[in-house]
């Protein structure tokens, strides 16, 4: 019913293993596979594209819904519906920022200082055009294919471009002057499908899979049993998404306790439950938390 794009390169890889571990894993034959299916009876079409080209694609109709980043929607200025951001990057869970750098030795230290005619090059010429007519900088903006970094100082003044761990900006001795915009990967849908209620339902099927897989990751499930005369000790260092469940086990005198928790801190917390009394305890993965 709905036909699907997803973006090839920076974040295919990590599109790829949100899907599969949402239950909607992408058949192909290889990673040159361009046209891969999804073994679900809402999904009866997928591309892999690239992430520049999806905002229009989807605009003009060609496909129903896609995943791409909001930098590229930004710079194509497409008329597309967002049904929200999944939060993960090429190597992270943060989001990507596009910035303004120039060498770390250059006397500027904000855009208005930019003198007329600097040469800027980046692979975002309409945001960056956009940003500097908003600051009242007269620029050459020189379109960049990649590789950006390597320009400055010597083919132009300074650049435009991504950075998401900052490494690329360090290792070409950079510095970032101003951030234009920070951008988050969206699920993104053609206006006029959305306005469909079938395929809206199936829009936000889809949603709630992929939110339910980016939610639940960092997070585990603790489940353990404790003594009553325990019970508030342990309950007291539990921590918790809405409160811990606190059954009591046959015979009376013991509880069960179960609580999602952030995997991060799990390495103090469960020696601390042991120590306030807690035991039989076990740590669970969680596929999926749907709200
Ligand atoms: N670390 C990252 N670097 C670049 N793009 C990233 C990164 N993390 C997420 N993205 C997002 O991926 C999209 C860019 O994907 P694209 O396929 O152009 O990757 P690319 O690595 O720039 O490709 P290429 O290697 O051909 O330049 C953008 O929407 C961007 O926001
Ligand atoms: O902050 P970082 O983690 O270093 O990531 C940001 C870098 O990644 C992207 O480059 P890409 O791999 O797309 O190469 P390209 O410049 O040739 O497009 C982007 O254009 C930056 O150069
Ligand atoms: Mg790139």
């Amino acid at each position: 019913m709905l036909s699907l794009v997803l973006p090839k390169g920076s974040l295919e890889k990590a599109t790829m293993q949100l899907f599969d571990a949402a239950d909607l894993t992408v058949q192909r034959s290889s990673d040159r596979d361009y046209r891969a299916s999804i073994d679900d009876p809402r999904i009866d079409r997928v591309r892999v594209l690239r992430p520049q080209e999806i905002p229009t694609y989807l605009e003009q109709g060609l496909f129903d819904l896609g995943i791409t980043g909001r930098d590229w929607i930004t710079e194509t200025d497409a008329d597309v519906v967002s049904l929200g951001e999944l939060k993960y990057s090429k190597a992270t869970s943060n989001p990507v920022r596009v910035i303004m750098a120039v060498p770390d030795g250059a006397p500027w230290q904000s855009v208005s200082d930019l003198p007329e005619g600097v040469r800027i090059s980046t692979e975002f010429p309409a945001l960056t055009k956009r940003y500097l007519e908003q600051h009242g900088v007269k620029a050459t903006v020189v379109p960049s294919y990649g590789a950006t970094e390597a320009k400055v100082p010597d083919i132009v003044d300074a650049i435009v471009d991504l950075t998401e761990t900052g490494s690329s900006l360090r290792k070409n001795g950079l510095r970032i002057l101003d951030t234009l915009l920070t951008s988050y990967t969206e699920l993104v849908a053609n206006r006029e499908a959305y306005e469909n209620a079938e395929k809206r339902a199936a829009m936000e099927d889809v949603a709630l899979l992929l939110q339910g897989v980016i939610r639940a990751r960092g997070t585990v499930l603790l489940k353990l049993n404790v003594a009553q005369g325990d019970l508030q000790d342990v309950l007291d260092i539990m921590p918790a998404m809405s409160s811990p469940t606190v059954t009591s086990l046959a015979g009376g005198e013991s509880n069960a306790v179960e609580s999602v928790v952030a995997k991060r801190g799990v390495n103090t917390l469960i020696p601390a439950l042991k120590a306030a009394g807690a035991h039989d305890i076990l740590e669970i993965p969680i596929a999926k938390i749907v709200d």
